[in-house]
């Protein structure tokens, strides 16, 4: 997947869909068929009961081990879910989670064991090209387009290939490329451009044709600041106001925070959490107390000790500070505990855990 500069070759397109050549070693699916349908070609009208019920991507059981035998690895084991049109789901799990392999297998690019895929209401397997004709992806980030066409002719060809009429969209290309702030950089060959820069012009080819459904893996890796928060406002505003479907899987926690109307946590193959980033946060295992006192000699921490998991102590100029594990509601019972041990808190203050916390937490206990 190294051709950067030339059209054609064995690579992922960015716009419209994912394309591999030819069965894989892995077992990937020769998804050619699965991707060519243009948006406009026959067999391409959404499941009428799914368009109603409002679903985009829904998966059932998928399973893909890879390998036989002592090497065979469970890379996704039964993950089920749903995503809603016009919502922004993250997808997070660490390395080795099977995040990847989950995406090809709804893309159609690995050949699950076991599941079935359906996007706006048509299976995968059944009806590749009906699938798959509005669905964009990107998942090499700012390798994806052609680096000697120019910023707007890479959205005319992404256009093209999707099945769609370039001139008939210029004015969705102009809209794009002004609000990725694209506009000035519109006639420059990528191949010019900063590593954000591609990125976003990745992301602006991705929906060139009018997919409805996107997948991005780490759409804001390589971004500064500031480039990243137009893109996550971009992709608020295309799914608010456009009804834009997408799946995002990112390492990125500020990302995943903001954008996100859900969230699937991902270890070890199985989905060990589904929920919406508030949720997740309340339903955190406590937070963190700090306190900080003169008094906390050795009697004292090992009252507190007793009750709470006590996860750093500090010797300061004046005294000691103490990290103890405590949510809100143990806040009072650890107050009781230091009075009695005679120590008065010069300093307390809780930390309430963030969304980084939480996965963590989550991951460290895995799926099984
Ligand atoms: N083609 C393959 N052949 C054999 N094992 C594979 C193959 N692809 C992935 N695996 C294994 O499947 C497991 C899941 O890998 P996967 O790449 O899906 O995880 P990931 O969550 O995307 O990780 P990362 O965040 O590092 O990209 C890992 O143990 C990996 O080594």
């Amino acid at each position: 997947m190294t051709d950067q500069d030339g059209v054609g070759g064995e690579r992922t397109r960015s716009s419209g869909q994912t394309v591999t050549t030819g069965p894989s070693r892995d077992g990937s699916a020769d998804s050619a068929d699965a991707t060519t349908a243009g948006r406009h070609g026959r067999d391409t009208e959404p499941d009428a009961r799914t368009a109603a019920s409002g679903t985009a991507i829904a998966v059932e059981g998928v399973t893909k081990r890879f390998e036989t035998g002592p090497d065979s690895v469970l890379a996704v084991d039964n993950v089920s879910f749903e995503v809603e049109t016009g919502s922004i789901v993250g997808l997070l799990g660490p390395n080795g989670a099977g995040k990847t392999t989950l995406i090809k297998s709804v893309l159609g690019m690995v050949v699950p064991d076991e599941g079935t895929v359906r996007i706006r209401g048509i299976d995968v397997g059944d009806r590749p090209r009906a699938a798959y004709a509005n669905v964009g992806a990107m998942l090499e980030g700012a390798r994806n387009d052609y680096w000697r066409l120019t910023v707007r002719e890479n959205l005319r060809y992404f256009a093209t290939v999707s099945g769609v009429d370039p001139d008939s969209v210029a004015d969705r290309h102009d809209r794009l490329l002004d609000r990725l702030d694209l506009t000035e950089w519109a006639d420059t060959p990528v191949r010019k451009l900063s590593r954000g820069m591609k990125q976003k012009v990745s992301l602006a080819s991705v929906l060139a044709g009018g997919a409805e459904v996107v997948f991005l893996d780490e759409p804001t890796l390589g971004l500064d600041v500031e480039s990243s928060r137009t893109l996550q406002r971009e992709l608020l505003r295309l799914a608010r106001e456009d009804g834009l479907t997408v799946f995002i899987s990112s390492h990125d926690m500020d990302v995943i925070e903001t954008v996100c109307d859900r969230v699937l946590v991902m270890s070890e193959g199985r989905i060990v959490a589904d929920d919406t980033v508030d949720e997740l946060l309340r339903g955190a295992a406590g937070g963190t107390v700090v306190v900080e006192s003169p008094d906390l000699d050795a009697d004292a921490l090992a009252a507190v000790r007793e009750r709470f998991p006590v996860t750093a102590v500090e010797e300061l100029d004046w005294g000691t500070r103490l990290t103890v594990e405590a949510s809100g509601d143990d806040l009072y019972g650890l107050m009781d505990v230091l009075a009695t041990a005679g120590v008065t808190p010069e300093r307390l203050r809780t930390v309430e855990p963030d969304l980084e916390d939480v996965f963590v937490g989550l991951t460290r206990e895995g799926g099984r």
